[in-house]
């Protein structure tokens, strides 16, 4: 069981999953999804998680993506694991958004597994990407004329939700293992046309690379995204140090850099923390194209006061007079589903938010009175805590009992109660479990964690905006 083994590893080296958290496994039905569902089952025990199964029908291949559907069904049933199958009109969908098929296809699917985490309460979503896909990622990036941060490829884990357990095992290894294991599996009929730029590259040119080039490439490119993560790991290091420096003012609404300080860095750096002050403004790990930063690095160099660049997500960075402001061109309509283990010791950050919860146990001797306390500080009784926490936005269905209530009453009724404007409700950070709310940040704690004459120690906690205070 090397396999497992080496998944295992991998998992805990990149602090994949906490103990006591859910985990929903993204199952196509093909060969790698089958093989991390049997794997991830093998393990779940050992690491102390749960699974929930996801498969979407994206109805494009009409009997065949019905059968899929069934296949991944009756896989789950077998596995005896609760399983979220959902079938929905992805060619009706493309049609009417003029998206391409692959790009309506996956945002359907990302949309559809967020909502299945949201649904149940999941911490993490497990994709069964490997290391031939990552060396396929890596050269199409390549081809694209991708910099650093491109060609570290697909990452391990993504936005805190997005784990990848197989990223370092081959595609050869995945079918030996299936075989080893008898696992039957089905086979996309689209992935063997090589219409699509991927399988054209998967299909034609990494063949053709490795009998006449390279008969090492996937290796080869393997290492170098092991290289351009190191790399760009190093100069984000320098890129921090830079941004705080330029930094006018703490992050907020918008973010505001000295126009000086911007000048003096050199271009790969400054063009760096351009992009990192787009990702605090929005929230969002997604990197800010190049042709988007070329423009505002346009605008520092050759722009006039007041002079604007469009970016996107509704975003703009306008040139003042001594300084580059980037800023949101309108409030953003939602707040996605987020979902992060409660670092205990230690601070929080939920960049959905741009909040902080920082959190420590302490022994308890009466002082502070957790009544006297504000609202954006709480007081639990740490030893009535359940074992892991997270901080979560709220889910469906979400039941909590308010300090000084007879009984539990519907988070809504509460929110109603407290006046919380109903687009206010989801960036109202909930710390607990997926099931239990102990605390509702900013405002209450619940009633069965609360501190009593027979409290020893408690878990202090504090919600504050920004990456720390
Ligand atoms: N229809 C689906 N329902 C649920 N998850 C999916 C679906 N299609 C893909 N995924 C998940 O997204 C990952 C990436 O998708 P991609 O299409 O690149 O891989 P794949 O070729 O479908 O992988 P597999 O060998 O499992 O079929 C998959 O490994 C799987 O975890």
């Amino acid at each position: 069981m090397d396999l497992l083994k080496k998944v295992s590893a991998f998992m805990v080296r990149h602090r994949m999953v906490e103990r006591g958290c859910r985990v929903v496994v993204a199952v196509s039905g093909g060969p790698d999804s089958t093989a991390l569902l049997h794997i991830l089952h093998l393990l779940k025990d050992d690491l102390g998680i749960s699974l929930h199964v996801a498969h979407l029908n994206h109805m494009f291949r009409g009997r065949e993506s019905d059968n899929d559907a069934v296949f991944v069904a009756e896989m789950a049933g077998r596995c005896n694991l609760p399983a979220t199958i959902k079938s929905v009109d992805v060619p009706a969908y493309r049609r009417q958004s003029g998206l391409s098929k692959q790009v309506a296809a996956r945002k359907v699917r990302y949309e559809f597994l967020c909502e299945t985490a949201r649904q149940v309460g999941a911490a993490r979503i497990a994709l069964a990407h490997q290391a031939d896909d990552q060396a396929e990622t890596i050269l199409i990036n390549f081809l694209r004329g991708a910099g650093t941060t491109g060609l570290k490829g697909i990452l391990p884990v993504r936005d805190n939700l997005y784990i990848r357990p197989l990223l370092e095992v081959r595609r050869a290894e995945i079918e030996r293992y299936c075989r080893e294991q008898n696992l039957s599996f089905r086979q996309d009929s689209s992935n063997l046309q090589p219409v699509y730029a991927r399988n054209r590259v998967r299909l034609n040119l990494m063949p053709l690379l490795v009998r006449d080039y390279n008969p090492g490439l996937v290796p080869a490119l393997l290492r170098l995204g092991e290289i351009s993560r190191e790399e760009d790991s190093f100069l984000d290091d320098q890129v921090e140090k830079a941004f705080k420096d330029a930094l006018d003012c703490p992050i907020g609404e918008s973010i505001s850099l000295s126009l000086g300080k911007l000048k003096g860095m050199p271009v790969a750096i400054r063009r760096r923390a351009l992009r990192k002050a787009w990702q605090c403004l929005t929230g969002r790990e997604r990197v800010l194209d190049f042709k988007h930063t070329q423009a505002v690095l346009d605008l520092i160099d050759n722009g006039e006061t007041g002079a604007q660049a469009g970016m996107p997500l509704n975003t703009a960075a306008v040139r003042r007079h001594s300084s580059l402001e980037l800023k949101k061109l309108r409030e953003n309509p939602g707040t996605p589903y987020y979902i992060y283990p409660l670092q205990v010791p230690g601070a929080t950050y939920l960049p959905e938010l741009d909040q902080t919860i920082y959190a420590e146990e302490i022994p308890y001797t009466g002082a502070p009175n957790p009544a006297d306390l504000p609202p954006s500080e709480a007081l639990l009784d740490a030893g009535k805590l359940p074992e892991s926490l997270f901080v979560r936005s709220r889910l469906a269905g979400d039941v909590f009992q308010p300090y000084g209530s007879p009984a539990a009453t519907k988070l809504k009724d509460f929110f109603i109660k407290q006046k919380v404007a109903r687009e206010e409700r989801d960036r109202v950070p909930l710390v607990g479990t997926p099931g239990e709310i102990v605390w509702v940040g900013g405002m209450r704690t619940g009633e069965k964690w609360k501190v009593d004459g027979c409290t020893a120690r408690v878990l202090r906690l504090k919600l504050g905006r920004g990456r720390c205070f």
